[in-house]
């Protein structure tokens, strides 16, 4: 289904609802620059450390779009886990994981309370960035926590600019991104606001701190464009 969930005077805050839920790969798809591109990415990278057995976490799965195209190139078994707060995200996964014949599961929840372990991998495509600034730091603490030793955690998170003009820029290139797409200047003024407060981007370096800080060995940008970037985190 075509998203137009912004067509329309929007007086609340954005959430992960059955509005949403219901255009939701759409709204991905038109939304983030390269998203396929980024996912398969993610996929590939995952692969060169996959063993069998090996147990996968998605943090923010929505609908399961990434564990489901993993499942599909890896010829491992894997132990698949998605995690969501959203009950309309994960209905939706839960019927695209069976439509796919993928064995995946799904854990409704606040990734803050649900206990992760021996983790191979992480995924968290643009998830940490709704999670309030005092708690992503505890957060990706517990995420490196979890990894087995020589675990990788890949992330993807839309970021600001510390410099205020390379940042209006890079707003304003991401809008005209967003026209191409076929948003109209309302729909992106309306998803703006409703995003005010609830997706909080940090900077490249501000991630990098955060990933150092809970003791990864090493963290690399795999994917940038303008204001989306995909890191990937060695423990
Ligand atoms: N505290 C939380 N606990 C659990 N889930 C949460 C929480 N906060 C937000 N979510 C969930 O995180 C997901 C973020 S979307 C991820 C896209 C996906 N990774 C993809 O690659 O297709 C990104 C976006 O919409 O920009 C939503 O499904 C929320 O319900
Ligand atoms: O659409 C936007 O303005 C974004 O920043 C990306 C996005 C994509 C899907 C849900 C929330 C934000």
């Amino acid at each position: 289904m075509i998203d137009k969930v912004f067509e329309k005077s929007i007086t609340k805050q954005f959430e992960f609802d059955e509005e949403v839920a219901s255009v939701f790969d759409d709204m991905l798809n038109r939304s983030v620059p390269y998203y396929k591109e980024m996912q398969r990415l993610t996929i590939n990278f995952a692969l060169n450390f996959l063993e069998n057995n090996d147990k996968v976490y998605d943090l923010g799965c929505s609908t399961a779009s990434t564990l489901i195209e993993l499942a599909k190139h890896c010829d491992k078994e894997l132990q698949l886990i998605g995690i969501d707060n959203s009950n309309a995200m994960l209905n939706r996964a839960k019927n695209k994981a069976k439509a796919f014949g993928v064995a995946i599961e799904f854990i409704e929840g606040d990734i803050h309370d649900i206990a992760l372990e021996d983790a191979k991998l992480i995924i968290s495509n643009y998830t940490l960035q709704f999670i309030r600034p005092l708690h992503r730091e505890k957060l990706v603490q517990k995420i490196y926590d979890s990894l087995e030793s020589g675990g990788v955690f890949i992330f993807s998170e839309k970021v600001i600019s510390s410099n205020k003009t390379l940042n209006k820029q890079s707003i304003d290139e991401y809008y005209k991104f967003k026209k191409t797409q076929g948003y109209s200047e309302f729909e992106i003024a309306q998803k703006r606001e409703a995003l005010e407060n609830v997706l909080i981007p940090y900077s490249e370096e501000e991630n990098r701190q955060m990933i150092e800080d809970a003791g990864f060995s090493h963290c690399e940008t795999l994917f940038k464009w303008v204001n989306f970037a995909t890191f990937i985190a060695i423990k």
